[in-house]
């Protein structure tokens, strides 16, 4: 990365900085995997409204024009709202890694593509359903979808939960499965496949001893940090419980000085 100067570690990084420089050494190229919500974007209130910090957004920009490095975006949004929000990396992962985007094609899992029809149904009855309850939103993103709970008054959140598990278990039986997330029920194929799926694919088109970097914060950021690590470095956003990630950082603003430390020091620790 062409920076004449070097940037620091955040804070709580800082101990870990000989294990990440001795990681580094071990690899030629990095592949650096973001998250996007609660990653480079704050979280808001409103899943609309979600942006990317202006200062990680100029850091990823750096490091994405480093030859030595291969950036992603690895996201549950859908693959086209979350290139509508930051278009900096050459790879995109969207719906939780099924559907892939790289080398100007892309990939959709096969068996949510077929289950995707009855995911919209979930959604549509949903939308109807759920219409007395105030400020809940279905966010249907084609091969899952996601119940908002963020604005939802407290009392209503158990029967926005019970009724979701119903309605997936009438329409969809075993084809769809829930989990959760941050203040959401997201709704999927029942498949054994996930973010770090995505990252081992994006990882395999690149040299051998490159070193992973995944940064997440959420539940379905775990198997991608089971998926770096330890040859590489999982980085999770957040201290609130435990994490397969290595690393843990507090925010996006740490998130952002972790870019731009890679992109100055961490990248010319690299063979
Ligand atoms: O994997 P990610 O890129 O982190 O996406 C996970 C989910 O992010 C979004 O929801 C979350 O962020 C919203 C905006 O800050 C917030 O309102 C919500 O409570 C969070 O759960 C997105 O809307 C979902 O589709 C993603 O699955």
């Amino acid at each position: 990365m062409n920076t004449s100067q070097t940037d620091s570690l955040p804070r709580s990084l800082e101990d870990d900085r000989p294990a990440l420089r001795s990681t580094l050494e071990g690899g030629s190229h990095l592949l650096a995997c973001l998250d996007f919500d609660g990653t480079l974007a704050p979280i808001v209130e409103n899943p609309d409204e979600a942006t990317p910090l202006t200062k990680a957004e100029q850091a990823l920009e750096g490091l994405a024009a480093d030859p030595e490095v291969t950036t992603a975006i690895v996201s549950g949004r859908a693959l086209a709202d979350v290139r509508g929000r930051i278009d900096t990396p050459s790879i995109y992962a969207g719906n939780h890694g099924l559907e892939l985007a790289r080398n100007g094609s892309l990939a959709v899992h096969p068996i949510a593509r077929k289950r995707a029809d009855r995911l919209d149904t979930v959604c549509a009855v949903l939308e109807t359903v759920l219409e007395p309850v105030p400020n809940v939103r279905i966010e249907n993103k084609r091969l899952t979808g996601t119940v908002h709970l963020r604005s939802v008054p407290a009392a209503s959140r158990p029967v926005v939960r019970r009724t979701t598990r119903e309605i997936v278990e009438w329409i969809a039986g075993d084809d769809l499965e829930l989990s959760s997330g941050k203040c959401i029920l997201e709704i999927g194929p029942s498949i054994q496949w996930g973010k770090g799926d995505a990252v081992e694919l994006i990882a395999a088109d690149l040299p051998r001893d490159t070193i992973p970097v995944y940064v997440g914060d959420d539940v379905t950021d775990e198997s991608a940090f089971r998926a770096v690590e330890p040859e590489g470095i999982g980085v999770r956003v957040g201290t609130d419980r435990s994490t397969d990630a290595s690393v843990q950082v507090r925010s996006p603003e740490d998130v952002t000085a972790f870019l731009r430390w890679l992109g100055s020091d961490g990248v010319d620790h690299l063979e």
